[in-house]
């Protein structure tokens, strides 16, 4: 059985064999471990050489040993480190050696920081932040995770809070003193000013989720267009791989097919579809049918044709569209200023640094300063749309106990981010996304 009263143990650096391995304990007997195999107590947050042994007073190797008395350390409980050498054996004959201990056991994922989280050391978007740091492969997203790891984010959602319930607090009181007339008017009207302005920072504020989400999970990109448009070609090119099967038959890209480029530092997804024609081609008719699926969740559509009035336009939605000329080698003086936005030849090869150019100039803009202060996750989003809705029908309410009661759930919404209230049944799948031994 889990319990949080156990001293938890774990490698937590990465794959043996490795020059240094880290391992991790945390826990109320932590420090017996510089007790019994490293010779004695060692001082607080220095690095301290040290002969590691068995309880029997065999040598198991030599290394760094590091001691956070809690509070102050990752987990806010006492933790030890030990670097070792990062062979397997090593490795192997240490955590062996420390599942002898009483009330010690092998950390489950994530455990070191639900810990943190428990103790108060850590709220929920900054353990989330460090998820993300700890799976960031872009810079974008190593960016992102170290805002919300940091605490940028939840700062912004403490002062948001504290507005709250100041305002609150305002309103209570002159719900107490409703009879009397030494509340003065003048601090309700200062109160809905102040809610009005949170309102607009919490609406500008979720106007970048869709920034965290490209950041996170990739711009999306469907290259569509009639068959022999070209389109696997300029997957092919853009990827600078061979991916996709070209051929001069109508028809020959069925399936949806997928390649990741870096651009700017952000992931950019880029989808290769069916050509969109009638057919009666069963296998081809499904083709066509994801084609379609996928261009409502791009973020950005490549419409291609190699023919001026080829250009097949979706119908409708927001999504921004580019047209694409495509074989311009082949005949360009088809092509007017106005007929395409760029116009590429995969062949010469021509145009596709213009449109390289053209797609990042659609990224979000990550030079200005606040561009990393955005929802990172769904769930992010979908409390501040809760808190922004339950702010606007305060707002409009006249009843003093209405209002009161709906500024709390805009207070309760925030405090589910952060993790201050209510979030029991959220914890398991938060924590999940962690690797052992962190
Ligand atoms: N000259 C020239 N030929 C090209 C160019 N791009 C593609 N092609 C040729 O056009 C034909 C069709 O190219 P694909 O990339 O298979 O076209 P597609 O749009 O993926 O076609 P489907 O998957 O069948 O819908 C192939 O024979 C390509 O070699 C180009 O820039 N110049
Ligand atoms: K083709
Ligand atoms: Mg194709």
């Amino acid at each position: 059985m889990s319990s949080a009263s156990d001293t938890i143990y774990s490698l937590s650096s990465g794959g043996l064999p490795s020059g240094v391995a880290v391992l991790r304990v945390s826990g109320p007997s932590a420090s017996t471990v510089c007790d019994v195999l490293c010779g004695g107590p060692v001082p607080p947050r220095v690095a301290a050489l040290r002969t590691i042994r068995s309880r029997n007073g065999e040598i198991i190797d030599q290394g760094l040993v590091l001691s956070f008395p809690g509070p102050a350390s990752f987990t806010g409980e006492d933790c030890v480190e030990l670097q070792v050498h990062g062979g397997r054996a090593v490795v192997e004959r240490l955590l062996d050696e420390l599942g002898t201990f009483p009330h010690f056991r092998h950390a489950e994922a994530g455990e070191f920081s639900r810990r943190a989280f428990a103790q108060g050391k850590l709220d929920l978007v900054e353990i989330e932040g460090l998820a993300d740091l700890i799976s960031a492969e872009t810079e974008m997203q190593r960016r992102l995770a170290s805002e919300h790891a940091r605490g940028g984010v939840s700062q912004i959602y403490q002062g948001w809070a504290k507005r709250l319930t100041h305002a609150r607090a305002m309103i209570e009181a002159e719900l107490d003193f409703a009879d009397e007339d030494d509340v003065p008017g003048s601090v309700s009207a200062a109160i809905w000013r102040d809610m009005e302005h949170l309102s607009r920072e919490i609406s500008d504020h979720l106007a970048g989720a869709r920034t965290g989400a490209i950041i996170r999970h990739g711009y999306r990109i469907v290259i569509s267009g009639p068959p022999n448009a070209g389109k696997s070609s300029l997957l092919n090119a853009l990827a600078k791989q061979d991916i996709a099967i070209v051929t001069d038959i109508a028809g020959t890209t069925r399936d949806v097919l997928s390649v990741d480029i870096s651009l700017a530092g952000f992931v950019v997804k880029l989808f290769d579809t069916a050509g969109l024609r009638e057919t009666d081609d069963l296998v081809e008719r499904e083709g066509i049918r994801r084609a379609k699926a996928l261009q409502d969740e791009a973020d950005l559509i490549l419409c291609l044709s190699d023919a001026p009035h080829g250009f097949m336009l979706p119908d409708e939605g927001e999504t921004e569209i580019l047209r694409v000329a495509t074989k311009i080698d082949i005949s360009p003086e088809l092509w007017d200023r106005t007929a395409a936005d760029v116009l590429v030849s995969v062949e010469t090869p021509q145009g596709l640094e213009a449109l390289i150019s053209a797609i990042t100039e659609r990224l979000p803009d990550s030079a200005a300063a606040d561009s990393f202060s955005v929802p990172s996750r769904r769930r992010h989003g979908d409390h501040l749309t809760q808190c922004l809705a339950a702010l606007n029908e305060a707002a409009k309410s006249a009843d003093l106990d209405l209002q009161s009661e709906q500024l709390r759930r805009a207070s309760d919404a925030l405090g589910r981010i952060t993790g201050r209230i209510d979030v029991e049944d959220l914890l398991d799948v938060i924590f999940s996304e962690f690797c052992i031994g962190k």
